[in-house]
């Protein structure tokens, strides 16, 4: 199992694509697609945190190396649902990530124009000191 695995942008309560994400995860295993509520999310024996990171992607190795019994794998097949693809599921959490590492990209982009900006306006400050003094 993966412990240290970042949380999905699809996980993020500020995600875009998907505003019902507060209601239901997708998960995929073995190639099928699963809706997984909250509701049963938020009271995952071990904690939400091990599912969150796999929002809109597929959760077959992790979900099969945590040694889950066959009780949670019946409750998992409870939650199949093939309104929507794999590959569509891919897609969404693709985008959406490329959407997460755009915000992140433009935000580094505005903190760096700040700093030049004060980086000008100090050495302009330091040069009309010197030449008052
Ligand atoms: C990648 C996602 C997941 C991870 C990493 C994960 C991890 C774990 C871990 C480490 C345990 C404790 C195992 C033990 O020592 O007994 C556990 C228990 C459990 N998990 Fe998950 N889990 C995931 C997704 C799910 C999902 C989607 C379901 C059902 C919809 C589920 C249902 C359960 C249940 C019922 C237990 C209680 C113990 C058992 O019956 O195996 N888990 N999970």
């Amino acid at each position: 199992m993966e412990a240290s695995r970042p949380i999905s942008p699809a996980a993020m309560p500020s995600s875009p694509v998907d505003e019902k994400i507060e209601e239901h995860l997708w998960l995929i295993y073995g190639g099928q697609t699963y809706r997984v509520p909250m509701s049963f999310v938020r009271r995952h024996p071990k904690g939400k945190e091990l599912i969150l990171p796999y929002a809109n992607q597929d959760m077959t190795e992790a979900y099969d190396n945590a040694g889950h019994s066959k009780g949670a794998t019946r409750t998992l097949r409870k939650y199949a649902d093939a309104t929507r693809s794999a590959e569509e599921i891919e897609k969404i959490y693709a985008t959406q990530r490329a959407m997460h590492e755009q915000a992140a990209w433009n935000m580094c982009v505005r903190v760096g124009s700040l700093l030049s900006v004060a980086a000008v306006l100090g050495a302009v400050y330091v040069r009309c000191r010197q030449q008052n003094s």
